[in-house]
């Protein structure tokens, strides 16, 4: 267990506070000496390195615990839940990263793991749609593909809005190679990859009339996609399982919000 902000200025004695001088530079001397009585003695150093148990005990008589200290000595049992979940995601998460170099088990699949890459990447999904865009001929068929440019920009901006709320930072065994990355893509929760794989294929399924193999192969990709980014090592198994979740319910948004001509008229004179 942690010690607490208090404890530990206690522990480290004289090496914790600053003051300036008059010409402006630092100099370091103890605040601590004037703050907490418990600091000084050899007795105080050590109940603080005594068991969480006995160090409450001793500590009672004397100085009250704040109350954030007493959360650390009592963790949920949600919050031991959770970080087991993701020690155990980080666990798994490099042992799947088979292409992440390679010198890997895998790693002369990379190559491959690196083409499914682009296959999801951002720039030829919203290059592709624009050309469909300027191709489409008919009213019906410049709907569809306007709300998937609609949906295509929507992902990025929530991808985006949510790494940089959450920042986890990408597996430590990832090499970053990508081509074409924003600021925000340092970080890897949610998958990008994921939300837009899981999107395009449930909004193509939805508007697009294919054949069963094509469907079939549609949900494939969406799949390998989600994979790949874990043996590249760019992510770890909760980034693409949540980025998955995400993609599945944007796509819900963009059905809610969709474009039409009677909604968006302007849109469609042009
Ligand atoms: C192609 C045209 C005409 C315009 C491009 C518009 C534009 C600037 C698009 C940005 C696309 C882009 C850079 C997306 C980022 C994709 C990416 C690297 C996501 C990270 O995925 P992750 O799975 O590693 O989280």
């Amino acid at each position: 267990m942690m010690p607490s902000p208090r404890t530990t200025r206690a522990t480290v004695g004289n090496s914790t506070s600053s003051a300036t001088t008059s010409n402006g530079k630092f100099e370091f001397s103890s605040l601590v000496n004037s703050r907490t009585p418990l600091s000084d003695s050899p007795s105080a150093r050590l109940r603080a390195s005594e068991s969480p148990v006995r160090r409450k005990d001793s500590l009672t008589s004397q100085q009250v615990l704040p109350e954030e200290d007493c959360m650390k000595l009592n963790p949920s049992f949600l919050g031991i839940a959770f970080r087991s979940l993701l020690a155990i995601d980080l666990w798994l998460s490099k042992r799947f990263g088979v292409c992440a170099e390679e010198h890997c088990s895998w790693g002369s699949a990379r190559p491959l793991m690196k083409l499914i890459e682009v296959s999801g990447h951002g720039i030829p999904w919203i290059a592709g749609t624009l050309y469909c865009l300027y191709k489409s001929d008919s009213l019906a068929a410049q709907e569809v593909v306007l709300n998937l440019l609609f949906a295509l920009i929507l992902d990025l901006i929530l991808v985006g809005l949510v790494k940089g709320a959450v920042k986890r930072r990408r597996p430590t065994h990832n090499r970053m190679d990508m081509f074409a990355t924003f600021s925000v893509d340092k970080y890897s929760f949610p998958s990008g990859h994921a939300t837009r794989a899981a999107m395009v294929s449930r909004f193509l399924l939805n508007h697009l009339v294919l054949a069963i193999p094509v469907r079939v192969l549609l949900m494939l990709w969406a799949v390998i996609v989600g994979f790949s980014r874990v043996m590249l090592g760019r992510h770890n198994i909760t980034d693409v399982a949540f980025g998955f979740l995400m993609g599945y319910m944007q796509y819900s948004l963009v059905e809610y919000l969709w474009l039409s001509p009677s909604t968006v008229p302007a849109l469609f004179s042009l």
